[in-house]
């Protein structure tokens, strides 16, 4: 117990904060990149001040049954929010891609960091990229995204599902599950795996899931001195990117299973937008891109959604919508 006297407890109970997290590896390691980073921008910060709390989220808990049956949406946020809602943590860290485009009334992202490598990797046990797989050969993947994409290029290619983290699906492949899996490049160079890809993908071959290799940090909207705390982590072109990605995804009402890819590269000032939707088998793919002012970036990517979803029809977009809903599929968890 500590009194407003005790001195000795100041930073640590007035001014201490707490991070949340999920606790698998890349969680992990991005939850520590984030406080690393407020240590390092706030010196006088005790680093006893800052501590990583972990919870397992329904995503984490439950990786053998149907995703209907669990209950889709924010599967992977849900406990971090409502810990963030009750005051137990001062903000959670998250892969932004796993994030659902609208957040609980109350909560903010209040940060994006700069974005590591956006790109997908292959790693099969043939070696190279998809042109060096065999005919028929089976790739395992829980993403639609991919999956769409790798049957647009390679319609021979036969799909299964493999969920689970980074390292549970490489083992899955070691063990012959599969002949190759993809992994977006982001994950597997924080957690120290990038030589075990055995090609990086180019964009325009296999466009990222919005918002890939950026990690976001949450935040209570009305928490002024948290926002100010982490002002300093944000990236301001990861910013104009991701929102802009986002906007498209919520323009299409996609979520993380919807096979909707979208990535945006700024320069200059200038946005680049390319957004992707497509049929499971990858047979139909609706595509569209779009440039101006970075400082409209989504309202861009707003309009990019409106255009592509005007070409795929409302009738594509209830069915992808509805497989969304009910398939068994999820882009993998790490
Ligand atoms: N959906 C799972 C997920 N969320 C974020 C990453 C990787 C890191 C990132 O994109 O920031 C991954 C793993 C993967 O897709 O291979």
């Amino acid at each position: 117990m500590t009194d407003a006297f005790d001195t000795r407890y100041t930073d640590s109970v007035q001014h201490g904060l707490k991070i949340g997290t999920r606790g698998s590896p890349l969680a992990l390691w991005q939850a520590h990149a984030v406080r690393d980073a407020l240590l390092a921008a706030h010196p006088a910060l005790q680093p006893d001040a800052v501590e990583i709390v972990v919870f397992k989220t329904k995503g984490d808990a439950i990786l053998d049954r149907p995703l209907a049956e669990i209950g889709g949406k924010g599967l992977f946020t849900q406990e971090l929010e409502e810990a963030l809602l009750d005051g137990r943590i001062d903000c959670a860290v998250h892969s932004t891609k796993d994030m659902p485009t609208s957040l609980p009334e109350g909560l903010a992202i209040t940060a994006f960091l700069k974005r590591e490598d956006p790109r997908d990797a292959l790693i099969s046990a043939h070696g190279g990229g998809i042109d060096a797989l065999p005919h028929g050969a089976i790739v395992g993947t829980a993403s639609l995204r991919r999956q769409a994409q790798l049957l647009a290029l390679r319609p021979d290619l036969k799909v299964i599902s493999f969920r689970g983290n980074v390292g549970t699906r490489l083992k899955k492949l070691a063990a012959g599950a599969a002949d190759a899996t993809l992994l977006a490049y982001a994950g597997m160079k924080r957690l120290g795996l990038a030589d075990k890809a055995t090609a990086v993908l180019p964009v325009d071959q296999l466009l990222p899931a919005p918002a890939q290799g950026a990690v976001c940090v949450e935040s209570r909207a009305d928490d002024q001195r948290m926002k100010d705390r982490l002002a300093p982590l944000a990236d301001a072109d990861t910013t104009q990117a991701v929102l802009a990605e986002r906007a498209f995804l919520a323009a299409l009402e996609g979520n993380c299973r919807t096979p909707i890819a979208a990535y945006a590269q700024i320069s200059d000032g200038q946005i680049h937008l390319i957004g992707r939707l497509l049929g499971l088998d990858g047979r139909q793919c609706f595509e569209d891109s779009i440039k101006g002012p970075a400082s409209d970036s989504a309202a861009l990517g707003w309009s990019l959604g409106k255009s592509v979803r005007a070409r795929a029809g409302e009738d594509f977009l209830a069915h992808i919508a509805d497989i969304g809903q009910n398939d068994q599929q999820k882009d993998e968890a790490v």
